[in-house]
């Protein structure tokens, strides 16, 4: 089974454009619970250019499947994870001046801290996820840190020009995610993926859940947000199935 994680990060960016209450990114992450997501992640960026604090307390309350929220590893954003108790808590580096996430936590560099959050937020019963790139190194440190589940960034897969580079970027989520799971690692994926490049992904068994955000909110301009979600989650079926 593959698992559609909704990301409802740039209906906020649309709506903050004007500094009004529209469009909700609550209404979408309801609206995705319908159309099949299997959970709502959103990302409470230290900067708020997109998801607010208010969204955040809003879909804790209304959510019905899962809340994934991102955050960085700050003391402000764990004393946020701890009042809200989401369900998952993944893990991101962030820097002020990025457009978007760009690469995956250095859980080496920042060891101490990650194990300590970890252990902070899983006493307090959140499953914490580390957004890690898709390399050995990343994922040994995430079971030393105890994480129990990495999401692999797939921005470089996304980002790849040519068939050769784009083939030689999912060998590497693929390697990472079987030596995730045989490490006892949940793995899951995401960052870039679209309609165009998101099934050799999910084709990959060892994945149990895609978070997609920017690409499905892109499509629901054309489509609408129900079926910009139920596409991505059948194109993931399918995949799935044909694997
Ligand atoms: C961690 C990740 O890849 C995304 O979920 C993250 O939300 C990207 O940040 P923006 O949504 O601000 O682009
Ligand atoms: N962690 C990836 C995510 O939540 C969505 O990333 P994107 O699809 O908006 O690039």
């Amino acid at each position: 089974m593959i698992l559609l994680g909704v990301n409802i990060d740039h209906v906020a960016t649309l709506r903050n454009a004007r500094g009004v209450n529209y469009p909700s990114p609550l209404e979408a992450a309801l609206v995705a619970e319908t159309a099949g997501a299997d959970l709502i992640t959103l990302h409470l960026r230290e900067d708020r250019r997109h998801i607010k604090d208010e969204d955040v307390r809003l879909m804790r309350r209304a959510l019905k499947t899962r809340m994934n929220l991102e955050m960085a590893l700050t003391p402000e954003m764990l004393d946020h994870a701890l009042a809200i108790r989401p369900d998952d808590v993944c893990l991101v580096p962030e820097k002020r001046e990025e457009l978007t996430t760009e690469g995956g936590l250095d859980v080496e560099r920042y060891f101490d801290q990650v194990r300590d959050y970890t252990r902070q937020l899983s006493a307090a019963g959140i499953r914490v996820s580390l957004f890690i790139d898709p390399t050995e190194t990343s994922l040994s440190a995430a079971v030393e840190a105890g994480a129990p589940v990495v999401e692999l960034h797939t921005g470089r897969y996304a980002d790849a020009i040519g068939q050769a580079a784009r083939q030689s970027e999912l060998a590497r989520i693929r390697d990472a995610a079987e030596i995730g799971v045989y490490k006892g690692l949940v793995v899951n994926a995401g960052h870039g993926l679209n309609y165009h490049n998101v099934q050799p992904v999910a084709a990959i068994a060892e994945i149990r859940e895609l978070n997609i955000g920017h690409a499905i909110v892109a499509q629901a301009l054309f489509t609408g947000f129900d079926r910009a979600v139920r596409d991505m989650k059948a194109l993931m079926v399918e995949a799935r199935r044909a694997a």
